[in-house]
This record gives C-alpha cells, sequence and structure tokens, in this order.
C-alpha cells in the first residue's frame, strides 16, 4: 500500500534521506525508529507530498505522490505530531470541516462510534477544540483520519506527550485499524510502544535505514539493545 523505492531527499549538501526502499502492505504496521534527524519525519513528508524527492519515487496504493499528488492524497490519512484544529470551533465542527476538505459527509453514527473507541470524553466533542488536552487532539486526529476511510496512515509521533491511558486508548485503535485492512506508517522515539503496535520496525540512522526487525521475535529488553548498539555505532 506505501512503497519507496530508492526514496532519497537532499537539503543541499545534507542528505536527510539516503535510497530509502520500504513497503507497508495493507493490515500491516511499520514503526520508523531512530535518533532526532534520522529522517524519519522527512519519510512521512514525502509519502504526504509536502516534500518533493531529490530522486527516488513514494508510491501509495500504486500512485506516484511527485506525479499525482491529489489521487495519492485522497488514499492517505495523517496524523502530526501536533494535531493542528481551529480552536474556536468545536471538534464535531473541526472533523466536519477536515472530512469536507477530503470529500467526506460525516455520518453522526459512525463518528460516535470512532470517538467511543477512542475514549473520546462524553459530550467533549461539542467543545471549543481550543479547550482540548493534547491527548483529547491527539484522538480527534486520529478519528479525522479515520472518517477519512484511508487507505494508509501516516503517523509522525502521534503518542508523544501522551499520558499512560490516552496512548493505550490511540494505540488500540490503531491495532484494530491495521486489523482492518489499513497500512500504517508511524514515526517513534517509543520502543516499547514500537514494540507493542508494530509488525515491522525499521531502524533509522542519518538518512539510512539499516535495519527491519520482527518485534514478534524478540522481547523488549533485546530489541532496546540492538537500537542501543546501532546508535552507539555512530558515536563510535
Ligand atoms: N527543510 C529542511 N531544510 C534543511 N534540512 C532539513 C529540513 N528538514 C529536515 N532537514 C534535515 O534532515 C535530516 C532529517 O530530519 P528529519 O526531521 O526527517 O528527522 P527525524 O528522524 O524525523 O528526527 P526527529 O526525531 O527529531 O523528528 C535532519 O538532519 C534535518 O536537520
Amino acid at each position: 500500500m506505501l512503497e519507496a523505492v530508492g526514496l532519497t531527499k537532499q537539503f543541499g549538501e545534507a542528505v536527510a534521506l539516503d535510497r530509502l526502499d520500504l513497503q507497508v502492505a495493507a493490515g500491516e504496521t511499520v514503526c520508523l525508529l531512530g535518533a532526532n534527524g534520522a529522517g524519519k519525519t522527512t519519510t512521512i513528508n514525502l509519502f504526504l507530498g509536502f516534500l518533493e524527492p531529490s530522486a527516488g519515487a513514494a508510491l501509495v496504493d500504486g500512485v506516484e505522490v511527485a506525479r499525482n499528488l491529489s489521487a495519492a492524497r485522497k488514499k492517505l490519512g495523517y496524523v502530526a505530531e501536533v494535531v493542528a484544529l481551529y480552536p474556536t470551533l468545536t471538534g464535531a465542527e473541526n472533523l466536519d470541516f477536515f472530512a469536507q476538505l477530503a470529500g467526506e459527509r460525516v455520518d453522526r453514527a459512525a463518528r460516535d462510534a470512532i470517538l467511543s473507541r477512542l475514549r473520546f470524553p462524553d459530550g467533549a466533542i461539542d467543545r471549543p477544540a481550543g479547550t482540548y488536552s493534547k491527548g483529547m487532539r491527539q484522538k480527534l486526529g486520529l478519528a479525522i483520519a479515520l472518517m477519512k476511510r484511508a487507505k494508509a496512515i501516516l503517523l509522525d509521533e502521534p503518542l508523544s506527550g501522551l499520558d499512560p491511558a490516552a496512548a493505550n486508548d490511540l494505540v488500540a485503535v490503531l491495532r484494530e485499524t491495521a486489523a482492518g485492512g489499513t497500512a500504517l506508517l508511524i514515526s517513534t522515539h517509543d520502543i516499547f510502544r514500537a514494540k507493542d503496535v508494530a509488525t515491522r520496525i525499521g531502524i533509522m540512522r542519518h538518512g539510512q535505514l539499516l535495519a527491519m526487525i520482527d518485534p514478534a521475535t524478540l522481547s523488549a529488553g533485546e530489541l532496546e539493545a540492538i537500537y542501543l548498539t546501532h546508535m552507539a555505532e555512530r558515536a563510535a
């Protein structure tokens, strides 16, 4: 569903992403782990068409993003690290607005079912989004992506700064979403959450994908040791 083929991004002389080859199939959850500046956000931004590749291609369901941006974006949902909402509009109005942008109409029953799965507090959807906690903002961001019925969802550090309960609520819905056939690509610094949710974990450093790991075969401690070894090689 998501495919990077030799995907490369340079900013001047600096190579932010170096010939990335990656596939995320329908129903798969790939987490990208890596230190600051490893190229995780650059990867997501190339899939979203926020950046143009210097070489190679990002494809969504076979559509090359750089060649057909609107067709690729129709198939994508996106949850940013800080979900941007209109603070004076209610959550419901934000949802309606973003659904309309995506050419969708919000079905009340489907909306309420998603909010309930996310454990979004009762009644809060009719409050201005400016009053929401970080956890509520992230939940609404995921609800917006889910309402779009996207084939693939890109999430850039979606859990950072969330308390464990809110993070658990999001992870539970992400699992259900992947089980329903959506492809998920998640950038994160959280090894333990990555192990919890990912079918595969990519370790990135200096714009390169160094390893692709099946977390089911490892304990959390073993995964952490592998990650730290890769990071230590950078310092050596
Ligand atoms: N617009 C830009 N102009 C110049 N350099 C950039 C730009 N965007 C990213 N970079 C550089 O590209 C590299 C990869 O950055 P990227 O944001 O993809 O890393 P990351 O893995 O997401 O890091 P973090 O965990 O801090 O979010 C970094 O060296 C960064 O400074």
